[in-house]
């Protein structure tokens, strides 16, 4: 059913949709089931009861918003984003702008320990040990979900995608970002000869897919988030503080020979709230090679993608601009197609 909201950029589509919800105290078999389901269908779910303590959350997020609240020259002293540390309205180098400020950190402890003294200057162990504590936490779910997807679609070696990022070499990525309220702005580049034509809301982080293996995300009580699964069409997410998000990201998409989707997303400001969100972005080490399973290639979905290193995606990753796509640069060509198919 097609909607309008006031969650919408003028000229654009919504979409009402029932996101998929995967209660992990549900049983396992059934949840493995679902969680396959929802990364086929849309790259995108929510899980519930998921076991991250409430006050490892509440620790980081309190240590995001104490940050984000610093005077601009103070936050500066952990930029700019080269691309770790503080960012403020652009990102990467193709001149990518939007109405976020964030904080890209590498999850590597010994990394976290230094640039905290960035972050917080009289008390660094503090913003340390939450942003340890909540990482901890996060990649032992996502390693968790990992495996029920690999349970899921029945390959037998389950820590397959989960070995990646649990590898002490890991390449993984906590990101905070913070969003302004903003009212509503008159939108100058459309014709407005007859009434002027208002978007309710500006783009935060422009739209995108993950390129790591997974994402986990979550926010305040405040809406923001979309997720794309047809062109120009968006649907909303609804907040839930309670949750995490999940987004399959372009390794994933290649680990699965293109069974899974990543997700196109994007987050918009909102009217009256302040937004935060925190992501981790699971990555594996960057000489990790990337390719599928065995049991995911055969005579029937031949080889989608050549092998390639996650250190060669991100190079590439990071010579494109933020809405681009870039797995297609990984295709097999036709010949190799079908390379390790008895
Ligand atoms: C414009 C860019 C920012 C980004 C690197 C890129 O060149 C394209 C992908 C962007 C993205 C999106 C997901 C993550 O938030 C991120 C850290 C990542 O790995 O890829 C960001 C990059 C960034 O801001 O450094
Ligand atoms: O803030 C959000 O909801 C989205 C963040 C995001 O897409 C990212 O950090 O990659
Ligand atoms: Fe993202």
């Amino acid at each position: 059913m097609m909607v309008t909201s006031p969650t919408q950029l003028s000229s654009e589509k919504l979409l009402a949709v029932h996101l998929p919800v995967v209660d992990l105290s549900a049983d396992r078999a059934e949840v493995s089931k679902l969680i396959v389901k929802a990364c086929e269908e849309y790259g995108f779910f929510k899980v519930i009861n998921h076991g991250v303590p409430e006050d490892i959350i509440l620790k980081l997020e309190q240590e995001g918003r104490e940050f984000f609240a610093l005077p601009e020259s103070e936050k500066q002293r952990a930029g700019p984003a080269n691309p770790l540390g503080y960012g403020c309205k652009s990102m990467g180098c193709k001149g990518d702008k939007g109405e976020i400020e964030y904080l890209t950190l590498n999850t590597n402890p010994l990394s976290i320990a230094q640039r905290s003294k960035t972050i917080s200057i009289n008390e660094p162990s503090k913003f340390s040990n939450a942003a340890s504590g909540y990482i901890e936490a996060v990649e032992g779910l996502a390693c968790e979900l990992l495996e029920l997807m690999a349970e899921g679609m029945l390959v037998p070696d389950t820590s397959v995608f989960s070995r990646l990022i649990r590898d002490v070499d890991n390449d993984s990525i906590l990101r905070l970002n913070h969003y302004p309220a903003l009212q509503v702005v008159e939108c100058k580049d459309r014709d407005t000869a007859h009434a002027p034509i208002y978007d309710s809301h500006k783009v935060g982080f422009g739209e995108h897919s993950d390129p790591q293996i997974l994402t986990l995300l979550r926010s305040n009580d405040a809406a923001g988030l979309q997720i794309s699964v047809e062109n120009g069409v968006w649907i909303p997410v609804p907040p839930d503080p309670t949750a995490f998000w999940v987004n399959v990201g372009d390794m994933l998409q290649a680990m699965t020979n293109g069974r899974f989707v990543s997700v196109r997303h994007r987050a918009l400001t909102n009217v009256s709230k302040t937004r935060m969100s925190i992501a981790y972005l699971g990555a594996p080490p960057l000489h990790a090679w990337i390719s599928a399973p065995p049991e995911m290639v055969t005579p029937n979905s031949l080889s989608l993608y050549r092998p390639f290193t996650w250190a060669e995606y991100k190079k590439t990753v990071y010579s494109l601009s933020l809405g681009d796509t870039r797995l297609h640069l990984f295709r097999a060509s036709t010949d190799h197609a079908g390379a390790g198919v008895a």
